[in-house]
Order: C-alpha cells, then structure tokens, then sequence
C-alpha cells in the first residue's frame, strides 16, 4: 500500500452510483471517473486517495485485512459479517431493511408459536439464524446468492429474510412483510490500525463526508 495515500474501497453495482455522488459532495468530483472505467483500483493523486472499487459484500474484507484504510459499505453486510473493523459514520443512503417476508396469507403467529419445521431462504444466514434463535424458533437456513423472492413460490422454503426498499420484488412475487429484523444504511467504515495509526490523514476525510451528509459545503 502506498502510505502516502489515503484507500478508501467502495462498493460496485447498484451503490457506486449514491457513493459517487457522495464523494462529490464531499468535494472529490473527480471519483466520478471510477464509473467510466474497467479499471478497478484508480489512483486520485489530487485527492491524496487510491479507491478501490469492490463487490459490495467483500469491502469489509479490504478493510478488515488494511488493504483499505476505509471502506462504505451498507448495514445489512456489516450486521451479516461480523468484521473486525470500526463503524465511524451513519452515511444515510442506501437506505432499506431486513425483513421476514412469507406468501401473502401467512399467519405470523405461526413464526413466533415454534411449532413446526421452519425453512428460511436467505442471502444473510447469520443475520436469519440470530433472528431465529433469539425467538426459540428452530429454522433450516438455506443460503441463496440472490432472487430469493423465488424461494417460497417454487416450494423452496417457507420464508424469506431479505432486504426491501420500496417493497415491490416482494409484491410482486405475491409476499408480505411478517416482520421488520433491522434498519440499513451505507456506513462508513475503517481498518482498526489505520484510525490509530493514521487519525490525522483520515479525520479530514471524515468531517468532509460528515459534512457531505448532513447538508454542509464541502471546505
Ligand atoms: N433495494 C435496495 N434498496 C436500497 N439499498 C439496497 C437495495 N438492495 C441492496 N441495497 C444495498 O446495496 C448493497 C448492494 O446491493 P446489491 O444487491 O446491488 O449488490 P450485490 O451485487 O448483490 O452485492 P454482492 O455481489 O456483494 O452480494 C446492499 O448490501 C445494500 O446495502
Ligand atoms: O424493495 P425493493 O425496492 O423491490 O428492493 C428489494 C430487492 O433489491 C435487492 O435485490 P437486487 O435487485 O439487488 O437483486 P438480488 O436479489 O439478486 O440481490 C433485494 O435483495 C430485494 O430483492
């Protein structure tokens, strides 16, 4: 890692775009070049900043190993993957939350009673079995990488924990909410040697996007 730069992993796909537009308000307009490119790790040198440029479930892996001093990355992975790294910033977007969903017309009495076998298809095991054994309820978890709307409709599973923003996959795949698990947000997150090591290159960087967040002008 080139010391004198500040790595900052964000996420790919659906969140670059609001990650983006962040970093922009923060005063780091140029990032917008990263979206325009293949390249996955881009240097900044006017910004100080190496990015790098992840799947959204690993950024905490880049972060947690300090190949990234930091990271922005949602909620729902943080909660999903227990990393050992520090949660500096609530950044607002991205905003969804986990839910227990089932066919419409599922009683969710029957989630809390316990009695009967449980099958629950998932992306977030570990978020689905804490919800699960916090309630003494038995469930098999089944891990699915995705589309897990599908799972009760073709006799895969009886529920699903995933995340919902304005709920239309869930409606339109003929599911309700039973239960709300969490809230979720982007966070910004940071490498525990780095913030002790690297406090002062990084707390401007903080207070940019603080700042960024809650309306302020970039200095
Ligand atoms: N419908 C949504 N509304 C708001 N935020 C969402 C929504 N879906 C996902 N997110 C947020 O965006 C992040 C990335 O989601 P997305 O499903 O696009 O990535 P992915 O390609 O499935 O990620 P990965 O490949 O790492 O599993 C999620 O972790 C969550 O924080
Ligand atoms: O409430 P909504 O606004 O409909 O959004 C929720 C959907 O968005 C995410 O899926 P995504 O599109 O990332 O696809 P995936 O299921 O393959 O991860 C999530 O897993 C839900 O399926």
């Amino acid at each position: 890692m080139n010391a004198a730069l500040l790595t900052l992993a964000v996420p790919k796909g659906r969140p670059l775009g609001p990650t983006l537009d962040l970093l922009a308000r923060a005063g780091i307009g140029s990032a917008r070049s990263l979206a325009e490119s293949r390249s996955l790790v881009a240097v900044l040198p006017e910004a100080g900043m190496r990015f790098i440029l992840a799947r959204p479930s690993d950024v905490p892996t880049y972060v947690e190993h300090g190949a990234a001093d930091l990271g922005i990355v949602g909620k729902d992975v943080l909660a999903e993957g227990r990393h050992q790294v520090y949660e500096l910033l609530d950044l607002g977007y991205l905003r969804c939350r986990f839910v227990v969903a089932g066919p419409a017309g599922t009683d969710p009495t029957r989630l809390l009673d316990g009695a009967g076998h449980l099958r629950v298809a998932t992306k977030y095991p570990r978020v689905a079995e804490e919800y699960f054994r916090r309630r003494g309820i038995q469930a098999e978890v089944i891990y699915l990488a995705g589309s897990v709307e599908v799972a009760p409709q073709v006799g895969l599973a009886d529920l699903i924990v995933d995340i919902s923003e304005t709920g239309r996959t869930l409606a339109e795949n003929g599911l309700v909410v039973l239960d709300t698990v969490m809230e979720s947000t982007a966070r910004l997150i940071a490498n525990r040697a780095s913030y002790r090591l690297r406090g002062e290159r990084i707390a401007p960087f903080i207070q940019a996007l603080r700042e960024a967040v809650s309306g302020a002008p970039a200095v």
